[in-house]
């Protein structure tokens, strides 16, 4: 059973009206290997929701943004695991960041977002939290 749940924090990174999308690399799960996600990633032990935003984007990104409001969160169980995502809204302090593990980025406009194949718990987010936006 899996019952376990993976805290993740994913950062909605906002500039004008574009939002940054990343694209995964490949991965053994089939349902995420090169989907479209937010930046971010998994929460330790012992660590804050915000922290754990600042390292997981100056790791894979080497990037440092300012963390802002909480957007939402929502719960997924994918087939080997179950994620729960809160997302927040960030700013980058500059736009000089590098994929470190992502394969392509793009800045896009809300009603855009879904247009990539993204993976289904951040479908989930963008339905819910940010679709109505506009
Ligand atoms: N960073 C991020 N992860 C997401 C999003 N949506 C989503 O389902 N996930 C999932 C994918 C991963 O299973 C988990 C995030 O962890 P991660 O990025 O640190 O994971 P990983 O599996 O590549 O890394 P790891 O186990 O090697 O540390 O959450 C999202 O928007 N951003």
């Amino acid at each position: 059973m899996k019952t376990e749940v993976t805290r993740v924090v994913a950062a909605v990174v906002q500039r004008g009206k574009r939002y940054l999308c990343m694209q995964r690399g490949r991965s053994q799960y089939s349902y995420l290997s090169e989907h479209w996600e937010f930046p971010g990633g998994k929460v330790e032990e012992g660590e804050s929701d915000h922290e754990a935003l600042v390292r997981e984007i100056k790791e894979e990104m080497d990037w440092d943004v300012f963390v802002g409001r909480k957007i939402g969160e929502v719960t997924h169980d994918y087939p080997d695991f179950k994620v729960s995502i809160t997302a927040y809204l960030c700013k980058g302090g500059d736009e000089d960041y590098k994929l470190l593990e992502h394969i392509d980025d793009k800045w896009l406009p809300l009603d855009q977002l879904k247009s990539l194949n993204w993976a289904e718990a951040d479908r989930v987010l963008i339905e819910r939290f940010l679709s109505e936006k506009e």
